[in-house]
């Protein structure tokens, strides 16, 4: 199995510009429980400052807890999660945005829902309403401006999302499905946005469930199964040429059973 984990780290990438990458966030032996349950356990991970980090494994594997749980949403019952080498720092999330599968909005205008969250992270007047019209520009919003976000379409109100979650300047995004729903041009749209953010520097981890999507924007990939880990390393590597069991079933699109096929 290749390791992602903190000893095995310099070994793994895929991407020249980030083989001396110095991890923002690591995750060491996580295991978090719910109603006697495991639902994750001894997950183990680096999270490479400006790389894109798939996080992918089937249904019910721990994709989203292990994101709220890196996001500080949710407290683990052991392990330790390490932002810029500092343990459960508890100033992380000011540096860190999450989008989720589907839009989280405030019932208020396009313009409305960013100025809520840069008004949350200090912003005001001018600066605040020039910075809004720069991200909806970007992302091709500028004609929504003044439209009730909960009446845009699907792939607009994600989109809005994701401008929001960018529009503070987060070290690290983390995206949780942000195209499951979305068309081809939507999720394109998404992605150029990623990638755009990508470019500037941002730390990126992503939970998806899409095989053409890991091959476009991944450079790390964890793959969950069962609340484990089973298989890190460079996405190109493990997309081609898989070593577990759940990830050579599931890029061959073969039905991997595993710890369920008594059911
Ligand atoms: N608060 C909770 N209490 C009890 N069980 C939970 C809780 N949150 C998640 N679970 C369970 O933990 C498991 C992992 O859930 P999670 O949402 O992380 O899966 P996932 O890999 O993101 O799946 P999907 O691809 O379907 O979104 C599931 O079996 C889920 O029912």
């Amino acid at each position: 199995m290749r390791d992602l984990s903190p000893e095995t780290e310099g070994s793994m990438s895929t991407a020249p510009h980030l083989a001396h990458s110095p991890p923002i966030l690591t995750v060491q032996d996580l295991t978090f429980s719910a109603q006697k349950t495991v639902l994750l356990n001894a997950v183990s991970l680096n999270i490479r400052e400006g790389s894109r980090t798939l996080i992918m494994g089937p249904n019910g594997a721990g994709k989203s807890l292990l994101l709220r749980l890196m996001h500080g949403l949710i407290k683990p019952d052991a392990g330790t999660i390490t932002w810029k080498g500092r343990a459960n720092a508890s100033e992380a999330r000011r540096f860190q945005s999450m989008v989720f599968q589907r839009p989280v909005l405030l019932r208020r205008s396009v313009f409305a829902n960013l100025s809520f969250a840069l008004g949350v992270h200090g912003l005001r007047g001018k600066l605040k309403a020039d910075k809004i019209r720069a991200a909806l520009h970007d992302a091709g919003l500028a004609h929504l401006e003044t439209r009730p976000a909960r009446v845009l379409s699907g792939g607009q109100q994600q989109r809005l999302s994701l401008v929001r979650a960018l529009a503070t300047d987060p070290e690290i995004l983390f995206l949780d499905e942000p195209t499951a729903n979305l068309d081809p041009a939507s999720t394109s749209a998404i992605e150029q946005l990623i990638m755009k953010a990508s470019a500037r520097g941002v730390t990126i981890v992503l939970v998806t469930h899409d095989q053409g999507q890991a091959k476009r924007l991944g450079e790390d990939l964890v793959f969950l199964q069962d609340g484990e880990v089973a298989e890190t390393g460079p996405a190109q590597t493990i997309l081609t040429a898989p070593q577990s069991e759940p990830v050579k079933a599931w890029v061959d699109g073969r039905i991997y059973l595993g710890s369920k096929a008594g059911y």
